[in-house]
């Protein structure tokens, strides 16, 4: 089934009715994960760990595997972890993370993109004392009061009902075991190295082609 609901062959055996349903798409619904994604929260640890404990051990961005970096730090020695921890869970942290580059910019135009709602849908931490007021705080000095009203902020993306998602983490996983969306893998630091299998996707970086994907979606 095509995203109007209408079978591919139905549509191709008869092109008036292929037309009616394009005249009536559903508009396109995009998710657009926030850490990793939209705002650096990789390089900000880094910089935050060397700052804080100079001449420690710690992991270069071109180390980095896997989604957790708590993870990595408690291999590479076990009482790392808590110092790490301690790094994102600071006040201030989440406020202060630098953009992705060219990520304002795509998702200031893709709100704007014909028959396309934006949302951007993340993560809190469980320790959510700073992380939740500073995401709000960080979309409203980022990309204005408009997308403040385009935030989800949930711990279960599968149950969030879209057609793509931008998204850095590998496996995404939840109640939700057929997600409504596409996941389209952003590539991290942390990603970069896996191989995807067919048919799963990626973009590079913002200054890929974003485009080609939401429009390749609403195709299809
Ligand atoms: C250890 C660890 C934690 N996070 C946190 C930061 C955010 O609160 C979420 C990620 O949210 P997303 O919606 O999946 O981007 O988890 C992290 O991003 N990376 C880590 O290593
Ligand atoms: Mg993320």
């Amino acid at each position: 089934l095509s995203r109007w609901g209408l079978s591919k062959e139905a549509a191709a055996a008869s092109p008036a009715l292929g037309d009616m349903a394009a005249a009536t798409a559903p508009r396109l619904r995009v998710l657009v994960d926030m850490d990793g994604v939209l705002a650096d929260f990789e390089g900000a640890v880094l910089r935050a760990f060397l700052a804080r404990y100079p001449g420690e051990a710690h992991v270069e961005l071109a180390d980095r595997r896997g989604f957790s970096v708590l993870e990595q730090y408690r291999c590479l020695r076990e009482d790392l972890e808590a110092k790490v921890a301690n790094i994102y869970e600071s006040p201030g942290f989440f406020l202060g993370l630098e953009p992705i580059p060219g990520a304002i910019e795509a998702m200031k135009e893709m709100i704007h993109m014909l028959d396309t709602d934006v949302f951007i849908c993340t993560t809190p931490l469980l320790k959510y004392e700073h992380c939740i007021l500073e995401k709000y705080h960080w979309v409203e000095k980022h990309l204005g009061p408009k997308f403040v009203e385009r935030l989800i902020l949930t711990r279960d993306k599968t149950v969030v009902s879209a057609d793509l998602l931008f998204d850095d983490k590998e496996t995404i996983q939840g109640a939700e075991p057929k997600p409504s969306w596409e996941h389209i893998l952003f590539t991290c630091c942390h990603n970069k190295h896996l191989e995807l299998q067919p048919p799963r996707r990626r973009l590079q970086s913002w200054a890929d082609d974003w485009r080609g994907i939401v429009e390749s979606k609403r195709r299809s």
